[in-house]
């Protein structure tokens, strides 16, 4: 189980000092145990301090954020954040990257192994569990560390833009596989990213975020049936409605941006 409530967040970046930034403000979503959520929102609108603050990497400067009903203080291994570019130790092998934080927790070395082993099994990664990192694609490491927050026991996967680096292809592989995981684990997953067509192929439900400060402006719930045929006629309604919600936000994330940038310039 897995259930993810965000009461009226707020986050500014250096407060008190001249940089003083709002990224996020009076943000309030829930994410119910094994949905699926995507959030999505013009660049710089608060989605990675979002997930930051869900992991709890950073705090937020107001509200509170419950992990199945306890406000999240700290980092802790039931919540799992995946970024875009792999995070494997270089050092380490892949079944000692996938058993490594079952160490921290102290399991014995037959045990950690064998956890590792299944998890590499369910990734597709079972031959490869005594390769190095730089000896595997992109779209493999991110299947490792999916197969390291499972094994982990995260029941909350979050995941920031976790495929942009991949090619077309691999990305949309990674997408299916990504679903066959969720589908047979029951995780929660709150997948960050800025590809609409992404979203509408993952998602049970899109937060749209506005420029920044970063606020809810819809949660749209995505009923159609998987998996989802990118070309068919519903696909296309909702890629065109959530083209249409965007395109004003990243207007002013834009205007704001070279607002900014032409102050700095009077400024020097
Ligand atoms: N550690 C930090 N210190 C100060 N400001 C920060 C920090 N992290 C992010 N910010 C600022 O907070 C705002 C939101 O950044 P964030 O990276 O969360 O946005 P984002 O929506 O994920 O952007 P993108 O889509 O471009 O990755 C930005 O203006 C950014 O400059």
């Amino acid at each position: 189980m897995g259930e993810i409530v965000c009461q009226h967040i707020s986050k500014a970046w250096g407060m008190g000092t001249a940089d003083e930034l709002l990224a996020l403000d009076n943000i309030s979503f829930s994410v119910n145990s094994g949905e699926f959520v995507v959030i999505i929102g013009p660049s710089g609108c608060g989605k990675s301090t979002l997930l930051s603050m869900i992991a709890g990497l950073e705090k937020p400067t107001s509200g509170t954020i419950l992990h199945n009903g306890e406000p999240i203080k700290a980092p802790q291994s039931d919540r799992s954040l995946i970024f875009q570019q792999p995070s494997l130790l270089p050092w380490l092998s892949l079944i000692d990257n996938v058993a490594f934080g079952l160490t921290l927790k102290g399991m014995n070395k037959k045990e950690r192994y064998q956890r590792a082993q299944h998890f590499l099994s369910e990734v597709g990664l079972r031959n490869f569990a005594n390769k190095y990192p730089h000896q595997l694609s992109g779209g493999m490491q991110q299947r490792a560390c999916i197969a390291r927050a499972l094994c982990l026991g995260a029941d909350i996967i979050l995941m920031d833009e976790p495929f942009a680096a991949l090619d077309v292809q691999t990305r949309y592989n990674m997408q299916k596989f990504l679903l066959d995981i969720w589908e047979g684990t029951n995780k929660t997953v709150i997948f960050v990213t800025h590809h609409i067509d992404e979203a509408v192929f993952l998602a049970d439900r899109v937060i749209i975020l506005t420029a920044r400060p970063g606020r809810v402006l819809e949660s749209v719930k995505i009923n159609m049936p998987r998996p989802r045929d990118v070309i068919s006629a519903e696909f296309e309604r909702h890629r065109a409605m959530f083209i249409e919600h965007l395109r004003s936000e990243v207007t002013k994330a834009f205007a704001e941006q070279e607002l900014a940038e032409m102050l700095d310039t009077r400024i020097k």
